[in-house]
Formats: structure tokens, sequence, C-alpha cells
């Protein structure tokens, strides 16, 4: 419903839009700048060498896949990930397209040439619900060069791809249930260190159009738990109506997916051939743990966290969740969820793998050399068994060998460099319960996930090595970057040099960071999709990328309001006189209630461009972040549902807000003024157009209505055919409905180009869908919509009169 259902796009910023493109990147194409792309005249579109010895070697000897398997595993590893999409289950024409796709798509791909063995074009992924999710037999590449795949392009628009693709799907599950207008109870809360991605996050999650969403920026291991303490001022110090009995933040569900080597994504981003090594798993190994752990203490008890990565490496893998299991001491259970899935391929988690560190396999921890014992720590090992007080070892031969004298570490290193000869531990743990996904089973990338519950609560002693905001006060230090906001303000002007952050402190959270230099010393800034290191022979990832981005950069300018440097404050608006004024102009029913669920990020109430509304939910968490002092980094938070008119005429409407596009599906049903039924031929006039007269739409009684509206914002619901035009306006899961501006003398729609001609097709391929006549010609529908206008005797309508309010 609302324009384009939950789809409404807006204003991307210019950074939004870069970090877009830059995602999509062909990773199959080798920049010129990449020193390995021969002698610089390569083609641009010179595969990646898709093989890596020590790869092979290790996997190999983990024994992750049978050896008769090996050949094919590898095989399909080196192949370009086929295309995957999803198609957004809260859009309202998610049923159209699966329809499309369903029949229309795969007849007409049917004659396209596919990979070997493979017999349809495309398939619904069997394990997903309601045919939603869809492979397809074309890589990313012929997807772009295909005529006919070309028009699926236009189908996904609306499906939804990573990054934030687990986040959309999240929000789609709470949102399921909901009736149209009503907003679901949960709420979603989704952070990531790297803010680049937070911003990544905001625009996917934008289509969403939810208002029970928080992007937080934080260090998940330090996530804080906004647990209640006295020593906060209360909510209502700070004016703010508290109902919510919210004591700390606890979650019915967690998803950890990790930061990981990611060579479960080679087939996608092939550069990970080059860069991969085994100190990339091992370096990650011990923040992977404390992230679970943090995940875990913030979880209820009942509660499930699952545990993932895109990495086949068991030391970041079962050893994690064997770590967490010995740690939570019987407070979690390992969870054997196949059969909720059973279509998806997968197969059991390791009982046993071993370590490898320069070049050594290590079975215990006990053969690990003294001086590499921060780095290769007991939990990695199957046992997770310490063995700190065992200065020697003894290999099977049973001489006494001291590791740290030069010969005795020839010698060990003599015994120990053939894996054949080391005693395997084995896990007593149920780790066959973790799901193993490898790219062979089903064409796909490989994955790993647990599932725990939470049975009791966590060990004291965990509790209390977990919690981080019950040794550390809430701080205002954190790093001085300029987060690009979902709609950031430019707030009161105040801004505040920075040279270069050396009057800066460590942010939070950088004590107990496993940060391990690289081989020089150096430490290399990892990759944020998968914090790889590049260019290094066997490195270790720095955990901490918040402290190398904020040293680096030059003159920064940062507002200086808010609790978090760099980042607007989220503040409640309550301004009754706007509000007053907004609920008498849109006539919006008191069922819906808009006192204490809007929020603004500019604390000068006359400043405020955009209002956001937050769920119940989400109030809920605010108020108790303000109760314990803000402690949640939040870059972006609830639906905007209003914003400041801007333009001249903007000026002279009674009310100076509008209603944003994102924020029109759910407030649609309770507006009752400035809002009108077009038929469907003005409405796809208005689409096509942009600005109508009032005087040359089809239905003079729709123009003559039009005319008769306050100026300013408006709402135009397309008739559905044999509704009274007039009120009370009839809203359901299928109506469709678009902002416009009543001017002087038009009516402009305030829609981007964009949307509105994706709005025209998708309204178009109903219509052709219910006639029952799939044409895929005229997908634009202009020729329709001309033959009309000119049998009609109109002119083209003149451009747009309000560009600044689209
Ligand atoms: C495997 S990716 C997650 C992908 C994401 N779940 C999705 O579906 O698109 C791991 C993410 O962890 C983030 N990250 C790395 N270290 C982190 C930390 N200490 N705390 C929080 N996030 C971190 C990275 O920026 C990266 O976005």
């Amino acid at each position: 419903m609302g324009g384009g259902g939950r789809e409404g796009r807006s204003y991307r910023s210019r950074t939004q839009r870069k970090h877009f493109k830059q995602s999509r990147e062909n990773v199959w194409k080798r920049s010129k700048s990449d020193p390995d792309s021969t002698d610089g005249h390569a083609s641009p579109w010179q595969p990646f060498a898709t093989q890596n010895p020590s790869f092979d070697e290790y996997y190999k000897e983990q024994g992750i896949v049978a050896a008769e398997e090996w050949d094919r595993f590898i095989e399909v590893l080196r192949k370009p990930l086929p295309a995957a999409f999803r198609i957004n289950s809260s859009s309202q024409f998610c049923s159209d397209i699966r329809s499309q796709l369903e029949n229309d798509f795969m007849k007409s791909l049917q004659t396209e040439v596919i990979e070997e063995g493979e017999v349809e074009p495309i398939r619904p992924l069997p394990w997903y619900p309601n045919n939603l999710a869809w492979h397809s037999n074309f890589s990313r590449m012929q997807l772009r060069k295909n005529q006919t795949l070309e028009s699926l392009r236009i189908v996904s628009v609306v499906v939804c791809a990573a990054p934030g693709s687990k986040t959309f799907q999240l929000l789609e599950i709470i949102h399921q249930s909901t009736n149209p207008g009503a907003l679901p109870n949960g709420m979603v809360i989704a952070n990531d260190l790297d803010v680049q991605r937070c911003n990544l996050l905001i625009h996917q999650t934008k289509r969403m159009c939810t208002a029970n969403l928080i992007v937080t920026n934080h260090e998940a291991q330090h996530f804080p738990g906004c647990r209640a303490n006295k020593n906060f001022s209360s909510a209502s110090d700070k004016g703010i109506e508290s109902e919510s009995n919210m004591g700390q933040l606890l979650f019915d569900r967690v998803l950890c997916d990790v930061p990981c080597s990611g060579d479960g994504t080679l087939r996608k981003a092939p550069d990970i051939w080059r860069k991969w090594n085994v100190g990339l798993g091992n370096g990650l190994h011990s923040l992977q743990v404390q992230i679970a752990m943090r995940g875990i203490s913030l979880l209820k008890v009942g509660g499930r966290i699952v545990y993932s990565t895109c990495s086949m490496n068991p030391v970041e893998n079962e050893a994690v969740v064997a770590e967490i299991l010995r740690k939570c001491e019987g407070s979690v259970e390992l969870v054997d969820v196949s059969n909720e899935v059973p279509q998806l391929i997968h197969r059991p988690g390791l009982r046993k793998w071993k370590v490898r560190d320069k070049g050594i396999w290590l079975a215990s921890h006990k053969h690990v050399r003294k001086f590499r014992r921060i780095g290769i720590v007991p939990s990695m090992f199957p046992s997770g068994s310490s063995h700190m007080d065992a200065t020697d070892i003894e290999p099977k031969h049973g001489n006494v060998t001291d590791v740290n004298s030069d010969e005795g570490l020839q010698q060990v290193e003599d015994v120990l460099t053939s894996a054949d000869d080391l005693e395997e531990e084995v896990s007593d743990l149920p780790l066959e319960r973790c799901m193993r996904l490898v790219p062979h089973d089903q064409n796909s990338g490989a994955f790993f996930i647990a599932v725990l519950q939470k049975v009791s609560p966590l060990p004291v002693v965990q509790e209390k090595h977990i919690n981080p905001e019950e040794k550390m006060p809430p701080r205002n230090d954190d790093p001085p970057k300029k987060l690009q906001n979902q709609d950031t303000e430019e707030v009161n002007g105040m801004e505040v040099d920075l040279a270069d952050g050396t009057d800066e402190k460590d942010p939070e959270g950088s004590l107990e960071a496993n940060s391990i230099d690289n081989e020089d010393g150096a430490a290399v800034e990892p990759d944020p999709l998968t914090c790889e290191k590049v260019n290094s022979e066997e490195t270790e990832v720095p955990v901490n990328t918040e402290t190398k981005s904020e040293r680096t950069g030059g003159k920064r300018k940062l507002q200086i309001q808010g609790k978090w440097k760099g980042i607007d404050p989220v503040i409640f608006f309550n301004d009754e006189t706007i509000i007053n004024s907004i609920k008498t102009f849109y006539g919006i029913d008191d069922s819906f209630q808009l006192s204490g669920h809007l929020v603004s990020r500019n604390s000068d109430t006359n400043r405020v461009k955009r209002i956001y509304y937050v769920s119940k939910s989400v109030k809920d968490a605010l108020d108790l972040n303000f109760r314990v002092g803000q402690q949640l980094k939040i870059t972006s938070v609830g639906l905007k549902m209003f914003e400041r008119q801007t333009s001249r005429e903007g000026n002279s409407a009674p009310c100076s807000f509008r209603i944003s596009s994102e924020g029109l599906p759910v407030i649609l049903p309770y507006i009752t003024k400035q809002i009108l039924y077009a038929s469907l031929v003005d409405f796809k006039h208005l689409l096509q157009y942009k600005t109508i007269k009032f005087a040359d739409f089809v239905d003079a009684e729709f123009g003559e209505k039009a005319s008769k509206l306050m100026m300013g914002c408006c709402v135009i619901v397309l008739s559905k055919g044999g509704e009274a035009l007039s009120n009370p306006i009839q809203i359901d899961a299928s109506t469709i409905a678009i902002g416009c501006w009543k001017g002087r003398a038009s009516l402009s729609v305030m829609v981007t180009a964009i949307d509105c001609q994706e709005l025209l097709e998708r309204l178009l391929m109903r219509l052709e869908i219910e006639k029952g006549d799939l044409v895929q010609e005229n997908a634009l529908g202009t020729d329709e919509v001309q033959e009309e206008m000119n049998d009609n005797g109109k002119e083209e309508p003149e451009s747009l009169e309000v560009a600044e309010n689209t």
C-alpha cells in the first residue's frame, strides 16, 4: 500500500549512492590498478587466479569434505556464484512479481544457455518459504549481458541483496503478521562497527518502511546493555514520558553474523583466493568468541542466538561454538534445527580439527610454542584445554624438547610439520548439531550456522566479564567520524574543527580486543565485509578497526551537540503546536498515536526538517537509552514520516510538514483529510506527467475536488473502480497511493521520477495479470497512456512545478 507499498524511496545521499555502487562492483573484474593484473595491459575482464596452495593444503587436512569429493568441491568453488535473489515479501507487488517469475520469465529464459547439467534457468530455492527466494543459473556477468534478463533487473529492484539482507529478512518476519497500517510489536536493532556498512544497511532497509528498526554503530563485543542504574538521570528529568518498565536491553533473538575470513564467499569475491592464509581465521577466533558471548549476555533466558560465518574454517566455526558452550557452563544449549529447514542441504559440524600456525600443524594447545600462545589460544582446539603450564612438548617420539630454545624449536618443527604425526583431539561437545553448507551441494557459497538456546542465566563470572557498562560509565569520547546519518541534519551550525585527532582518547573497547600485528608488526586494515587483510603471508587481523579509522583523516568538522561525536542526537519531538497542526491538516485519526512516538535529530524544534515515527517497542528502547545516559550510539532510528516544506509555495501552505513517501504506507489508513481517489487514467497521467492542471484531468469531478483541497501535501489513492469517489477512503493491503502537492493551479506528484516509472510498470503488470493477458511488450505503458491522452485531446502537461518537493 502507499507509494509502491513499503517500497517508497526517497532522497539518497551521494555517500550512500557511492557505497551502494561500490558494494555492487563486479568482483570478477580486475581493476587496472591491481598489481597482479599482469603488465597493466591486461584486459579488465581477465579472471582472478582461483587457486591458492595453502588453501588446498589447509582444507584437505581439515577434512571439510571427503577426499573423493575434493575435486568437485574445488571445481564449484572456482566458478562464479550464480545470482540469487529474494522477493521483498512486504512489497504489495510481491505476488505479482512471483507470478511473473514463475510463468513469464521461466518460459522466456528457457532458451538461454545455462549451466552444464542445470535444467532450469531459474528455480525457487526449495528451502525458502513461499517461493520468495530464487536461484538463477546465470552468473552475475551473464545477467548483465543478457537481453531477456535485462528486464529481470526491473524485478531485482524490489528484491533484496546483501549487505543488510539478513536485517531486512528479520524485519520482514516481524512485519509479516501485521495488518496494513498496524505496526508490529517487535523491534530489530542492527549494529555494525563500520560506518559505511551502517549507511548501506540504512539504505537497504529503507524499502521496508519500518518504524521498528534502530541502527547502531558499536563494537559488538562491547554492545551496551543499557542496564538501568539509579545513578543516571530519569527520563522524566528530560521531559520524556516513560511508561516502559524496560530495565535493560534484552532480546528474544540475537544474530551474530560475525566478521570472518570470508572464504565461503570465494565464488563472489575471487580476490580472496589471493589474500587467503590461515592467519586470517586464527586472528579472528577470539573476537568471534567475544562477540558471541556478548550476544548471549544480551539474550533473554529462553531466547535463541544464531552464530554464523561465511567461512569454512573450523577455528572460526566449531571452535568458537565449543568455547561458547564451555564458557556458558550449561546455560546455553546447541540446538539441532535441521528439521526446521529440511530442504536446506547441509552437513554436520566437525568434532575434530587441527590448528595451523606459521606452517606448522598443531593438534593440541600443548604443541603451541610458548611465544605463539598469545595468538594461538586453547579455545582454538577441539578440547579447548589449556596447557599453559607445559613449556615443553612431548611429540610422539617421547623425547622432551625445550621449544623455547632454537634447537628445540627446530626439533619441534621437524616433528610437527607433518600433520600425519599428530594425535588428534576430538571434542566431546555435540558440535555435529552445527550446520555446514558447502558449495557443491546446492550450487551456493559456503556458510556455517549454529543455533543456541539460552536455558538459564549465564554464570556470574561470565556476566561480569562481558558486561562492559558495569565497569565503564558511558563516555563521550567516541570516534569523531561524521556518520552519514539516515538523513543527517546540520545541527545549529555548531561545528568544531579537530586537528588529526591528536586530542582523542581510545574509543570504548580497545582494551579486550585481541589485536595482533602482522609479520612486520604493521597493522593492516581489514576489509569491512570479511575483515580480510591484504598482502600478507600469514596475517592475523587487528580487530579494532574503530581505533584505526579514528586516527586517520585530516581536518574534520563536527557538531558538538549530543552524546556521540559526529552523530546527531536523537530527540523526542514533543512540540504540540506542530504535532497538532499536522494532525488537523491531514485529519489524522486519534487511534494513530503521534505524541511520544515522534523523534527528530535536532534539538532546536524550529529547525527540525524531518520527523521520524517510532513504534512502541522502539520508543521503549529510546526511553531506556535516555535513562541510562544515552549509551546507544544510534545512527538511524524510526521511519521518516514528515518533512518540512522548503519550497516558496510550501511556506504559504497551512501545514509546514508534508508526509514522506516512506511514511505514507504506515499513516495512510489514518488520514481523513487531504486525500482523494483518482481513476486509473488520471492516476497514470500523474505518474507519467508529474504535474497536471486541475482542468486537465480526464475525470472533471476529480479535478474539481483536487482544486478544493488545501494548499500543500495531499494523498491520491488509485481507485479500484466501484468505490464511491468520496470519503471515507477504504484502505487495504492492495491500496496504491502517492503523495502529491496541491498547488494553485495544478496537482504534482511528490515521488521521484524513478519511483513513478517503477510504480507505473508494476501497475501495468498487475493490470495485465488481472486481465490474464501477460503481455510483456509496452512494459512502460507509455503508448497506452499516450493514446489515452490523445483520445482525450489533452496537451502534455507542463513540467513539474514544485521540483523541490519531489
Ligand atoms: C559477515 S559481515 C555481516 C554481513 C551482514 N550480516 C549481511 O547480511 O549483510 C561482518 C560484519 O561485521 C562488521 N564488524 C567487524 N568487526 C566488528 C565488530 N567488532 N563489531 C561489530 N561489527 C563488526 C563488519 O563491518 C561487517 O559488516
